[in-house]
């Protein structure tokens, strides 16, 4: 009966399923407080007769504002629990966002990380707006209609049965009446009229809603002798829009008729409304022509012509105005009938059972109060379902990608240590093997097969030029981009944003544009390892320094505590930059790959930082990490103990500096200068230029 949707909307409140017990049972004892009001005004009416009504007074006064309390408890509780859905939904798409389970920046959820979050937040209001405004008040009509069915049935269980009978009439018709009336209007509901009483339609039930919009123009009744009937049989599966309806008469024609008769619907107020003004408008603009031809109709003597003419236009929008109104009128009478055909059946029926000593007039008043409640209970119980539906459909896909992307947290121990006697199997260090990304709307891949092998200790410069996929690479090498081929292996287990955290705790990445949160600058340092872990403040300062962020952090007003702004925002670039090297260093990560690293630094720091990384004792010598330095810059490449060359998306070359066949610092006229690389750079579909395994996994 629900949607996938709905019920996937309504496992959301699984985890707080006490808080909605408790919601249930305080709805409950809240509609049983509220029926107090019939029941005693029933039970007052039979006490007026012995004047003794003050007894009955009290129950009810206690009664209902035990109700009004219990109600306000209950909204409370479901407000509260509702919050925290919201809460956990946002929370678990940011989460999923940031796990990569789920499309982030570029995906289906949006552009940009604004769109992203933006989306993510909408559908999170949707989701909740939807709980709040539909779930709940329909929990309350049904908490309602059951408490007064319940009180109609044990006071007169034969009342109570005949109301339960008599419910779809009462309900179903009113909507069913619209629902043609909207259906047959054609020209603004455009909708298809599967249900309508023309024989054709009749002739092929069951025709199932809904309908596909109408590819037809105007109202869509259509007699039976009109030239677009062969047409619409034809094409009864595509009109309405169920490929289960068979088609009637072949061969088809093969489109519309160029003309075709459609007769507007005789009955529909709408219709006639739409008749009955154009009729008028007819009419008046008789009248004006009549009119401005003033002394030509006197000349000719014609006046009485002139206005037995406008006269005729005139009985004819009045006669199509009689017919909108008293079509209107039948709808409404149509609606409105069923009510109070129930309301004095119940009457009939109720009086013959307090004559017969059944029950007491009091009850009966009870009874028919229950009634009347009841069915606005169930009316707007059916009125919040489709609410519901429709506001499920704007979370529907959020919903869906995060059922998708159910987090499943890894098994047994958190420890990418190799275990015992599985070290043979492994190669310690970073190895990407036959690596292609592609980014969607591109034709072509932008890293096409590239391998390499690092091994702990060791430091390897991939030069490219501008766009030549180096930002590309280092995400690959981090595991953060999905792969389009191939596999990125660090110890020898798959490193991707799904990889266990004790492995991601490995790597540490300083991008060419590194993020900053809006805290302190040592909380920035420290990102990712949080402060349980004892993070000494000597530790934060030792990497500081080796980047030269200690220099100037020393000078902020608050040095290491100062706070940074908004993404980082007090910060310069080079700033920036310092901060996620300090904070990929105090990691001591097995892996660490650097986009760009040196761009946005002062000459100073730079040459610090170039030492680090490539002077005697530095990160690239010894017993360090894996680095992965990916470059633009000639001169920073060239003093790597290993550079290899990315152009075109392959690895062209691979090797010490003295080694390259074609070392771009000979071929570029100053070697401070971004490499703009060389030669072809086409994809000779041969593998040639490929330094594929051979040169790419030097190592
Ligand atoms: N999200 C993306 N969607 C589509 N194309 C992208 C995306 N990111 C990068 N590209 C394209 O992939 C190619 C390589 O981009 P990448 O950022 O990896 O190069 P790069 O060498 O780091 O560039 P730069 O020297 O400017 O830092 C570029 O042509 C770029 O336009």
């Amino acid at each position: 009966m629900l949607s996938p949707a709905i019920r996937r909307l309504l496992a959301l409140l699984r985890p707080e399923c006490r808080q909605w017990a408790l919601v249930g049972v305080l709805m409950v004892a809240s509609a049983l407080g509220e029926v107090a009001g019939p029941y005693f005004t029933g039970h007052i009416t039979d006490q007026v007769t012995q004047e003794d009504t003050s007894a009955a007074m009290w129950p009810l006064v206690v009664l209902g504002l035990g109700s009004a309390l219990t109600e306000l408890v209950c909204d409370c509780t479901a407000a509260v629990a509702l919050t925290r859905v919201r809460a956990r939904l946002q929370c678990g798409a940011v989460a999923a966002v940031l796990r990569g389970n789920v499309p982030g920046p570029g995906g289906s959820l949006g552009d940009t990380p604004g769109a992203v979050a933006a989306r993510v937040t909408g559908d999170a209001e949707a989701a909740h707006a939807a709980l709040a405004d539909a779930v709940v008040p329909a929990l309350w009509a049904l908490a309602r209609a059951g408490a007064l069915l319940a009180v109609m049935a044990s006071l007169a269980p034969l009342l109570a049965l005949v109301t339960l009978l008599v419910l779809p009439l009462l309900l179903l018709l009113p909507r069913a009446i619209a629902g043609i009336q909207q259906v047959v209007r054609g020209t603004q509901g455009l909708r298809v009229p599967c249900q309508l009483p023309w024989p054709l339609v009749t002739s092929v039930s069951p025709v199932s809603p809904p309908c596909t919009p109408c590819p037809l123009p105007g109202p869509l009744v259509i007699s039976p002798d009109s030239s677009l009937l062969p047409w619409a049989s034809c094409h009864l599966p595509l009109l309405c829009g169920d490929s289960s309806v068979p088609s009637l008469s072949p061969p088809c024609p093969p489109s519309v008729p160029s003309n075709p008769v459609v007769t507007p619907c005789p009955v529909c107020p709408q219709d006639l409304a739409r008749r009955a003004r154009a009729a008028l408008a007819d009419a008046t603009a008789v009248a004006v022509e009549s009119l401005r031809a003033l002394r030509t109709v006197r000349a000719f003597g014609h006046e009485a012509g002139m206005t037995a003419r406008v006269q005729q236009r005139l009985s004819h929008s009045h006669q199509l105005e009689c017919g909108e109104a008293l079509a209107y009128g039948a709808g409404r009478w149509a609606s409105g009938f069923p009510t109070l055909v129930m309301k004095l059946g119940l009457l009939l029926v109720g009086g013959r059972l307090v004559a017969a000593g059944t029950i007491t007039p009091g009850e009966l008043v009870t009874i028919l109060m229950c009634h009347l409640n009841f069915t606005r209970a169930v009316d707007a119980l059916l009125l919040y379902l489709p609410d519901l539906a429709k506001a499920v459909g704007s979370s529907e896909t959020l919903l869906e990608l995060l059922d998708k992307a159910k987090w499943v947290a890894p098994v047994g121990t958190l420890s990418p240590v190799t275990p015992r006697g599985h070290e043979a199997s492994r190669t310690p260090g970073l190895c990407l093997k036959d690596v292609y990304v592609t980014y969607p709307g591109r034709s072509e891949p932008v890293l096409k097969g590239v391998s390499l092998s690092l091994a702990p200790g060791e430091l390897l410069a991939v030069l490219a030029p501008p766009g030549g996929g180096k930002s590309s690479l280092a995400a690959a090498a981090l595991g953060l981009r999905p792969l389009a081929g191939g596999a990125v292996l660090l110890d020898g287990t798959p490193l991707s944003p799904r990889a266990d955290p004790a492995l991601r705790r490995q790597v540490a990445g300083v991008p060419q544009s590194p993020s900053l949160l809006s805290r302190s600058l040592s909380a920035n340092i420290t990102l990712g390892w949080g402060h349980r872990e004892g993070m000494q403040v000597t530790q934060v300062t030792a990497a500081a320094q080796r980047v030269g962020v200690h220099t100037w952090a020393t000078r902020l007003p608050h040095g290491y505590d100062t706070e940074v702004g908004p993404r980082g925002m007090q910060l310069s670039g080079g700033q920036a930059q310092g901060v996620a090297l300090a904070r990929a260093l105090l990691r001591t990560p097995r892996l660490l790959v650097l986009d760009e690293p040196t761009r946005a630094l002062d000459p100073v720091t730079r040459c610090q930082v170039e030492q680090e990384l490539l002077g005697p004792g530095g990160l690239g010598a010894g017993e360090g990490p894996a680095v992965l330095l990916v470059t633009g810059q000639v001169a920073l490449a060239r003093q790597a103990p290993r550079v290899a060359l990315l152009e075109g998306g392959r690895l062209r070359e691979l090797g010490s500096p003295g080694e390259l066949a074609t070392p771009p610092w000979e071929t570029a006229g100053d070697s401070e200068d971004t490499w703009e690389g060389g030669g072809d750079t086409e994809d000779t579909g041969d593998g040639e230029g490929d330094t594929g395994d051979s040169k790419g996994g030097g190592h």
